[in-house]
Formats: structure tokens, sequence, C-alpha cells
């Protein structure tokens, strides 16, 4: 660890900064009257990266994590937003100047088994991107792939070997070689050792350490698993569905997490000293869809924080929680057609059960105190669903409990040192922190 904390000193003392993003937005598809709604992978996000850092891109698959790296490096076009590149935005380079900016962006890919084209031998792959860029004379690059060889561990003889005469770890480090060959400046590494072993994964990111000192390299490091995350990058930022939630140094975030989605995620890894005080989240439900997002904070549905409206301190946390829940029920039917009612019905896990909805109604609020103005819009939405109006009692819902988190987008917020930024309401002052609420709300289930 002491060489975390070094390594993010020296990165701290250059802090100059060589990419900056604002606003970026990634939509698939949409346009044209009967198109479905765009798949909003990358919904805004703004945030720098210092040259020689590593940054840290963590959260539930399908988040955007990948989305948001691949149109970093422009192998996908931003729809909207900046990436400022030394200085140059690159989002509207085209032509040449697309062509020569490429060199100082790459990318290595998750499984080495499929990126590599087995076709050609090793040599070739990692000669390729040289050959395209018409980079020296052809000795010149027959040298520099036998350089990059070495440099990621692997011999020179291996130049004329095929990838699938190498073990997944020696094809990443081909990947890697690849990569590197035309001297990028900055890599965005997407999950580049989940596929592999456990005993390999270690030796790469050594291997990624090494090469990142020896070449001067920038890294954005894309992982699901939050441990290697922790070992490796200096700063971590925090996505979902398509925000970024919270970012700062990686140990203020692992130590101090300021956002309740942060802190749900961090909650689920045990804890190597069990005296610090961590709560348990178990989050209810699964994302919404990218393409039909909350209209509030992308979290709001699912959140251990969320702000009551005002109203209803009468009612207790227990029935609070299903309220919420049995919303999440009824937004789902409002998002399916009836052919797909059996099909939702196992995704939903456990709302499974509920064949209809007073069935429903029952399950979640049987046991509970439920006071009479609650129980009056419940009841009334439920009437809405056995009509056949899901999207109506949806409406209804959100008529009596909306609260801020469910119609506005919260600010991004400053909340320590080190630019340590979250993206939650809760950070305003006229509402209750996140710590004592998440404290109290767990502690009651
Ligand atoms: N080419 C595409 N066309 C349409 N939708 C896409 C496309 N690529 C990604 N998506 C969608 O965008 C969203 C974000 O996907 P992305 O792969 O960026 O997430 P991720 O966090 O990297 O997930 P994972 O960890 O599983 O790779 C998902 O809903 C995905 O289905």
């Amino acid at each position: 660890m002491s060489g975390d904390l070094q390594r993010t000193d020296q990165v701290a003392e250059s802090g100059e900064t060589l990419i900056e993003v604002e606003n970026l937005k990634k939509y698939y598809g949409g346009g044209g009257v009967f198109a479905n709604p765009s798949v909003k992978a990358v919904d805004g996000v703004s945030f720098s990266i210092k040259r020689g850092e590593t940054l840290g891109l963590v959260g539930e698959s399908g988040c955007g994590k990948s989305t948001l790296g691949r149109t970093l490096v422009r192998l996908e076009e931003a729809t909207e937003g900046t990436i400022s590149f030394d200085g140059t935005d690159i989002t509207t380079l085209s032509g040449e100047d697309l062509k020569d900016w490429r060199r100082n962006a790459q990318m290595v890919f998750q499984d080495p088994e499929s990126s590599l084209n087995d076709r050609m031998t090793v040599g070739e792959i990692i000669r390729e991107p040289l050959d395209a860029h018409d980079w020296k004379t052809k000795t010149e690059r027959q040298e520099r792939v036998l350089d990059l060889l070495t440099s990621v561990g692997l011999r020179e003889e291996h130049y004329y070997r095929y990838p699938h005469q190498f073990s997944g770890g020696q094809r990443q480090r081909v990947g890697i070689a690849r990569a590197l060959a035309l001297e990028p400046e900055f890599l965005v590494l997407d999950e580049p050792v989940s596929a592999l072993d456990v005993s390999v994964q270690a030796k790469i990111i050594t291997l990624l350490e090494d090469l990142q000192e020896e070449f001067d390299l920038t890294y954005l490091f894309i992982a699901h698993d939050l441990a290697v995350v922790r070992h490796i990058c200096d700063r971590v930022a925090v996505m979902y569905l398509g925000k970024i939630m919270e970012i700062s140094d990686t140990e203020a975030v692992y130590e101090n997490a300021q956002n309740p989605y942060t802190q749900s995620l961090l909650s689920a890894i045990p804890r190597p000293d069990p005296s610090t005080s961590s709560h348990r989240i178990t989050l209810p439900g699964t994302p919404p869809s990218p393409r039909d997002p909350p209209t509030g904070c992308q979290f709001s549905t699912r959140c251990p924080a969320k702000i009551r409206p005002e109203g209803y301190d009468h009612v207790g946390e227990e029935t609070w929680d299903a309220i919420e829940r049995f919303r999440e029920v009824v937004r789902e039917r409002s998002r399916m057609s009836l052919g797909t009612v059996d099909r939702l019905k196992r995704q939903l896990g456990t709302f499974s059960a509920y064949d209809d909805i007073d069935e429903t109604v029952a399950d979640l609020f049987g046991d509970l105190e439920v006071p009479a103005d609650v129980r009056e819009e419940i009841d009334a939405a439920a009437e809405l669903v056995k009509d056949g109006r899901p999207a109506d009692a949806r409406d209804h819902l959100g008529e009596a409990f909306n609260g801020v988190c469910d119609l506005q987008r919260p600010d991004f917020h400053p909340v320590g040192e080190h630019e340590h930024m979250s993206y939650c309401h809760r950070h305003d002052a006229e509402y209750e922190d996140v710590e004592p609420v998440i404290s109290r709300r767990t502690s009651d289930s």
C-alpha cells in the first residue's frame, strides 16, 4: 500500500491535466418516428485525468464503462460534449488529424481470446498498427516489434507463433504490446485482467505498472473488481446508469465514500478490519433501463438514502420502503407489453411471485402499519393497474410520492479534499447527510 501512496504523491506533484472531459454523452439508436428511445449509455459525465495517473472506472455491468472508454479513444463518436486531450478537443477531429491523434490513445480489451486475429502471427499482430500508420522503415518496424515483445515479458522467438499457441496471460501481453506499438500516451484498459486466472492477473497488473513507469503512460482502468482497482488506481470514478456518481483519490473513495451508490457497492466487500463501522446495504430491484432512466437522480429508484417528500414524516421506514418497492413493481408493469409479463416476472426475482396486484399489495403492506392517506394512494394505483392502465398508476404514485430525487437531477458537489466530488441531493445543505440516514435505515431493516 505504501507504493500506492507514493505514486499518488508523485502524480499530485506533477498535477498536469492530460484529458479533460466535459458533459460527455453517448447515446445509441433513437431518432426517427418509429425508433425505440435511444440507449443513454453515457449521459453527461465530466472529469479529468492527470498525466501519468491511473484513473479507475467501476460500476455494475451495463452502466456505460466500456462505452465511456471507447468514446475517449474515438472508437465511438460522442453524441454531445467535449474530450480535450492535451488541450485539443478530439471529438471534432477528422481525416489525417484524427489518424495522427489515434497514435496517442489506444485500448486494451478484456478478452485476449477474441481480440487477436488467430490467422496472423504474434509479430504481425503487433506490427499491424505500425504498418497502418506507415511508421518508419520496414526493418525499424520489425525491430520495434522485437523490442515490444521483450518489454511485455515475451521472447523474440514468439514473433512467428500464433495466438492460439499462447496462454490467456501471454495473449494479453500481446494485446498490450500491440496497444503500445505507436508509443501512445494514454491507454484505456477495459477489464484487462478479468478473463485471466488470479495468479496471472497479478503478473499482468505488475507488468502494466512497470510499463506505466517506463513509458510515462496515463491509464483509464475499467474494472468490476474493486480490490484490483484499489491496488492499481490513483483515483477512482464510480459509475451508475451512464453517470459518474463519485470521483476522488482512491483512498478517499474507499475509506470515506460520500455517495449512497458508492457506499452500497463498497458495503458488499468484506472488510479486513471488522471493527470499522459499515452497514451491509442490499439494493432493491435492478438498475433501470438506460433507454428509460429516471427523470431525477439516476439512482433514485434504488437509493437507500433517498429523500422523502414533505408531508410524510408520519410514515415508518418499513412502510416507506414498501411504497418504493410498490412503485418499482408498477413502473416495471408500465414498461412492458402484456406479452412480456412472464419474462419480466422471471427477471424481477422477488417480485415474480406476485401474480396480481392485490397480492403484491398484500405482500408488501400486509404486516405494516399503513396510514390512511398512504393506503388511499396505493389502492387508487392498484385499481388503475387492474384497469390495464399501469402507466397511469405509475403517474398517480409519482404525484403522490415524488420527491426531489425523483424529479430533479442532482448537482455534482465538492465533498472533501483532493477534488472529491459526489452526485447526490443530500449534499445540499437543506437535507440531512447521507451517512446518518443510511445507518438509521439499514439498522432498522
Ligand atoms: N453498440 C451499441 N448499441 C446499442 N446499445 C449499446 C451498444 N453498446 C453498448 N450498448 C448499451 O449501452 C449500455 C452500456 O453498455 P457498456 O458496455 O458501456 O456497459 P459496461 O458498464 O461496460 O458493461 P460491462 O461491464 O458488462 O461491459 C448497455 O445498456 C448496453 O446494452
